[in-house]
């Protein structure tokens, strides 16, 4: 009996207001995750994390495999225990990383063969090893191995890469073996072409995921290729599976991939923009490093939910920027963080009451209002 299991509570247009519920708990979309690359949100307490609103994070296969080792980590009692989260945690396959990071990389039909960014080792990662080390972390949703590419490409190229995926998709199908208490999701590819898109879409479905990522975007391509990728693909997914946009993205892409059907996102940027100063509000993004701040007693934002945004004035964040105290990093992850979680949670209450098109319109006036 899968343990892992989606619902969709509501829908307005494209948008879905949905609930995944699983073993660690429930995980309301539309939802975003913050990533928690080495077992860690960055500058961030587990509990600090949970505060902000999010119900799930990520933690990233290709950084856990080099350093400290899948099976050091599972036999201190899996990630959960290892980083004390007991809630929900997402993985990663680990190409992508392994595209992005390592070194001296050889794809072949097997898997890809590389030397970790850390130390030079060598490694291999197929679609059974990348499974076999996602079970060992014990994440409560995991994904397939696939070849991402970067945009733009050449079609040949994007078709070649898509068909590959695919086959690793089977492969990763049959080595999770039917796990009751995970999900296994499976990555769309085919770059910017309707076709390769619609064409992975329809190989996935024929395999059968618990859920449905949508890879190849977020590599590059303006928004607007993103955005019409999303418009293609969404139609052509179950509408009672999850759907994942991967590493997506700043408020606005994430409000306009709600728009299109996406359920759960996953992005860097808030917390790493927070280690570089920069804040997010409901007024647009903030850059504290700018010495138009070092004399402002005004907080943040007085009317924020998060106290973070009220305690302090901007001339001391501006400080705390400026002299890259640590507390700075801390303080800015919390508020970004907190920040999306205020956003998606917008999202499910427009979607639940109707109205997802008035709030995206209200949340991109003040976007660009902003009284910065
Ligand atoms: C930014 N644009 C972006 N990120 C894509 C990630 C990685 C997401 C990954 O992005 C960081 O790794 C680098 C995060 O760690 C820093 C990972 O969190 C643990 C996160 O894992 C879900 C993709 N992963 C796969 N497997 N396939 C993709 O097609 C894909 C596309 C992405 N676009």
């Amino acid at each position: 009996m899968k343990q892992v299991t989606f619902s969709v509570l509501a829908t307005d247009g494209m948008g879905r207001r949905g609930r995944i519920d699983t073993p660690r708990g429930e995980i309301n979309t539309p939802a975003f995750m913050p990533v928690g690359t080495a077992g860690t949100v960055k500058a961030m307490y587990p509990e600090q994390v949970r505060e902000t609103g999010a119900e799930i994070l990520l933690g990233n296969t290709y950084h856990l495999m080099l350093r400290p080792g899948a099976e050091r980590v599972a036999s201190l009692g899996g990630l959960h225990d290892f980083m004390d989260w007991q809630r929900p945690i997402l993985t990663d396959s680990g190409g992508f990383q392994v595209m992005s990071l390592a070194k001296l990389r050889k794809l072949t039909e097997k898997g890809v063969t590389f030397k970790s960014h850390i130390d030079g080792s060598a490694y291999e990662l197929t679609p059974e090893r990348s499974i076999e080390i996602q079970t060992l972390l014990d994440s409560d949703i995991i994904m397939q191995l696939d070849e991402c590419l970067a945009l733009p490409a050449e079609r040949k190229e994007m078709e070649r890469a898509m068909e590959l995926s695919l086959r690793w998709a089977d492969r990763s199908k049959t080595a999770f073996n039917n796990q009751q208490n995970r999900a296994l999701f499976g990555i769309v590819q085919g770059g910017d072409d309707p076709e390769l898109r619609a064409r992975s879409a329809a190989g996935l479905k024929s395999i059968g995921f618990d859920g449905y990522s949508i890879g190849g975007l977020a590599v590059g391509e303006p928004q607007e290729v993103m955005f019409r990728v999303l418009s293609e693909i969404t139609p052509e997914l179950p509408q009672d599976r999850p759907r994942y946009l991967m590493g997506v993205g700043k408020p606005d892409d994430i409000l306009g991939g709600i728009e299109r059907g996406v359920d759960m996102f996953d992005c860097v940027h808030p917390t790493r923009a927070g280690r570089h100063g920069h804040a997010y509000t409901r007024f647009g993004v903030i850059n504290l490093k700018n010495a138009r701040h070092k004399d402002d007693p005004r907080p943040l934002d007085e009317a924020s939910p998060n106290p973070n945004c009220r305690r302090w004035s901007r001339a001391y964040l501006h400080h705390l920027v400026r002299t890259e105290e640590i507390l700075g990093a801390m303080v800015l992850s919390q508020i970004n963080l907190h920040y999306y979680q205020e956003l998606t949670a917008g999202t499910r209450q427009a979607i639940e009451a109707g109205r997802l098109t008035d709030f995206a319109a209200e949340t991109r006036a003040a976007w660009a209002a902003g009284d910065l």
